[in-house]
């Protein structure tokens, strides 16, 4: 089948990508605004196009609505969150009590992403020896789905501090489907041009990564 002439990419789109990336935020706060059926179609579209270990596209989203499955995540995360704030060392407890680090009641749309160890699908080409790079491509659906989002103006927060068995019972997933990522999505309440941790003083953004020679 012919394939459609490979498009290029002139100065403009590569400058306004680049700003596209410098702007994606984590975001943890919302306004209530609901999001149209179709953006959320279109992230998911776009999430779907990323790349996967022997094109095995693992990931699986769950759109959760049920007010008392929501319940039992935000009550496992006030328990993961407070464990992992008394695992600060004392001179940073204070500090980390004071960040924001989920949008469970504020944004208008949750998503919980699963990884589907048990999928055959790419019939475990690149992963005999690292299995883990089925989770490593959910991840970059995720980042995909975040980019895509932020392009359209709308928020993603990733929660992670949650325990994944929890999470897993309270949506009843199928068997084989492993947690990757709690998302709440939707419209900022602002745009941030500097991540949250930084602003509040917890972690800057180093410089650039770092590279070895070898
Ligand atoms: C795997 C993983 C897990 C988490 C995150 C990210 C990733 C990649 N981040 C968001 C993280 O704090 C954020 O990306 C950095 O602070 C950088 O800020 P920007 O994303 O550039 O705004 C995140 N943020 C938060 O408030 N609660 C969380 O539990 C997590 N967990």
């Amino acid at each position: 089948m012919a394939q459609a002439p490979a498009p290029t990419f002139d100065d403009t789109f590569h400058d306004a990508f680049a700003t596209l990336l410098r702007w994606r935020r984590d975001v943890r706060r919302f306004r209530p605004d609901p999001v149209p059926e179709a953006l959320i179609e279109t992230l998911l579209r776009a999430a779907h196009q990323a790349p996967s270990v022997g094109n095995s596209q693992p990931w699986r989203f769950v759109r959760v609505r049920d007010a008392g499955r929501l319940d039992a995540i935000v009550a496992d995360f006030q328990a993961c969150n407070a464990r992992a704030r008394s695992q600060q060392p004392a001179e940073r407890q204070l500090a980390y009590g004071a960040l924001k680090v989920e949008g469970l009641r504020d944004a208008p749309v949750q998503m919980a992403v699963f990884c589907d160890d048990a999928t055959a699908q790419g019939h475990g080409l690149g992963q005999a020896t690292m299995p883990e790079t089925r989770a490593y491509s959910v991840v970059l659906a995720i980042h995909t789905l975040w980019l895509v989002a932020r392009a359209h103006g709308l928020g993603v927060g990733w929660v992670s501090i949650l325990s994944p068995d929890t999470v897993t019972r309270a949506l009843d997933v199928p068997e084989g489907w492993r947690f990757v990522a709690w998302l709440c999505i939707g419209w900022p309440d602002q745009a941030l041009e500097i991540p949250e941790l930084e602003t509040a003083g917890w972690q800057a953004r180093a410089p650039r990564a770092l590279v070895l020679e070898r």
